[in-house]
């Protein structure tokens, strides 16, 4: 019997550019290939308003390319409603998760679930570290991360 539950996921950044749109494209062809993306509403956003407006950062597309992973994204912050209308917002590091719950004190009824999506990673890497200052190795660890924790993270949602 098909379950009518959705739910939704916002991956968050720094920027938007490099981490967040990565895990959103890797979390969206993982539940397109499982066959319940239209159960999902997926998105990403940055704590930041540096490169709002901008497409993903090249080394990402270009990683995302070698791994056939349809990325398509721009640049947003991430706003009041996000917190009251998302069920998780999936952070990298300790700084986005600071940022978040600063943000979210500020927002009546924040209902979100605000995490590191590093908690999902099955090899304990906690943090996802910022690429941004990185090489094409550091978007690959990235990418690596990203896959095993959205992996662990659809399954204990399906
Ligand atoms: N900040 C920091 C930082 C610290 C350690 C490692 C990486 C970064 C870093 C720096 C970035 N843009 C350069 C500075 C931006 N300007 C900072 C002052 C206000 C006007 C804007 C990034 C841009 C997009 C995504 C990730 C980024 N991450």
């Amino acid at each position: 019997m098909a379950t009518t539950g959705s739910k939704s996921a916002l991956f968050v950044c720094l920027g938007n550019i490099c981490r967040s749109p990565i895990a959103e494209a890797v979390f969206r062809k993982m539940a397109t290939d499982a066959g319940v993306a239209d159960k999902w509403r997926i998105d990403s956003a940055a704590t930041s308003t540096y490169e709002i407006g901008n497409p993903p950062d090249h080394r990402g597309q270009a990683c995302m390319k070698k791994h056939d992973v349809p990325m398509k994204h721009v640049a947003r912050q991430v706003t009041k409603d996000d917190f009251m209308t998302f069920d998780y917002i999936l952070c990298m590091d300790e700084s986005n998760m600071s940022e978040l719950n600063r943000k979210a004190k500020a927002v009546k009824n924040s209902s979100a679930k605000i995490e590191l999506l590093g908690s999902y990673d099955p090899e304990k890497q906690l943090i996802i570290n910022d690429p941004y200052y990185g090489s094409d190795e550091d978007f690959e660890k990235v990418y690596e991360q990203c896959v095993r924790c959205c992996t662990a993270f659809l399954k204990m949602n399906s």
